[in-house]
């Protein structure tokens, strides 16, 4: 026993050595890299989500293929850090799953900016002091996050990425037990996720909406011995709240969709997707021309959100998300067509597909 443990560490060691090793040459390439790119653009997704769908393709196990993900996307992170420290904006404070999605897609060699909004994400791109933003854009049960919806609409910024995050909440509070909550603090999107488990479990309490999950904590605590918090395991770990019950969520796959939002066109990475804003002239009919020239085309339609115009009332946008890259030709045609036929046409970006 000793000796064949003896005997695989030593084997363990000779790999890590090896590993090092690889670990600075690829740093070194990367920072190669970065001087003959110059001034332009650092992250390059397109090429990030190659060769992670080729570490996933080319991977024998036993790893996971979310082990492999999840180790390239810090080994990329680390590599690009040496070109540039990137500054990312998220709905804060720190804690949030903005958070989570932030370092699922850049890992933790960048600059987290929390924000107090979704709009000061934004802005906090817009004006330069951060390189990129992550907002959450639709829940899977809760649906679409109609502040990033307009926002997207006015801004210049670009869709450079999506992130899927698996969404699972616990109760937390520093009351005794669940019968001596008479309050659930939380943000409304978590509170509309846990309902069916708030309607069994604590029926009597009164929910009430927080500005973010974390702010639900803080004010949960200044009454503790009666209220609670809805909020992830993250978020209950950094304010030492313990967790009175977990995955509360009433549908286990609940998962946010967060964009990433930045001054930046992402080129073809050949398993793309494109978002695209467009309203209908208001006559018959309208809306299936909209929609017929990507059928032509025959390109897939993944997400049709419709949004109240605010230019009139009962007037509507249409947000779609589309398979494809908007420089594939099938897709710049059927583009072009949809831009004949609808009164206004703003393409969000085109970005790799994740899962
Ligand atoms: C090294 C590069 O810069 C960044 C770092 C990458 C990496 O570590 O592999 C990949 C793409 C870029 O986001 C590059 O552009 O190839």
């Amino acid at each position: 026993m000793g000796e064949e443990l003896k005997e695989y560490r030593g084997q363990i060691d000779r790999i890590d050595d090896d590993l090092l090793r690889l670990l600075n040459q690829r740093a070194a390439l990367a920072r190669k890299i970065g001087h003959v790119k110059g001034e332009s653009t650092v992250l390059r997704p397109e090429r990030e989500a190659q060769i992670l769908q080729r570490m996933v393709r080319n991977n024998p196990g036993p790893l996971p293929d979310q082990s492999i993900t999840q180790l390239f996307v810090e080994i990329m992170s680390h590599c690009r850090a040496l070109e540039t420290q990137l500054c990312v904006a998220y709905l804060g404070p720190s804690g949030t799953f903005s958070q989570e999605a932030v370092e699922k897609r850049f890992g933790h060699a960048v600059l987290g900016k929390p924000c107090n909004s979704i709009d000061d994400v934004f802005h906090t791109v817009e004006s330069g002091k951060a390189n990129y933003g992550v907002v959450p854009v639709e829940n899977s049960t809760e649906g679409a996050i109609g502040r990033t919806l307009d926002l997207l609409l006015q801004s210049h910024l670009k869709v450079c990425g999506e992130v899927m995050l698996p969404v699972h909440q616990c109760l937390i509070s520093r009351a005794a037990g669940l019968s001596a909550i008479k309050r659930v603090f939380s943000h409304a999107q978590s509170l509309g996720q846990c309902q069916s488990w708030l309607n069994t479990h604590l029926p009597a309490a009164e929910r009430i909406a927080a500005g973010s999950n974390t702010q639900a904590i803080l004010l949960s605590l200044e009454k503790h011995a009666d209220s609670a918090a809805i909020a992830g395991v993250m978020a209950a770990a950094n304010y030492d709240v313990p967790v009175l019950a977990e995955n509360i969520e009433d549908d286990p796959r609940n998962t946010t969709r967060f964009l990433v939002i930045g001054d930046q066109e992402v080129a073809p990475s050949g398993k793309d997707k494109t978002s695209l804003v467009m309203s209908a002239p208001n006559r018959s009919g309208a809306v299936y021309d909209l929609l017929a020239p990507l059928a032509r085309h025959d390109v897939s339609m993944t997400r049709l959100e419709s949004r109240p115009a605010r230019s009139g009332i009962w007037e509507y946008v249409f947000f779609l998300d589309i398979e494809g890259h908007q420089l594939e030709p099938k897709v710049a045609l059927a583009l072009d067509e949809l831009r004949q036929a609808a009164a206004f046409v703003k393409t969000l970006g085109s970005y790799p597909v994740t899962t």
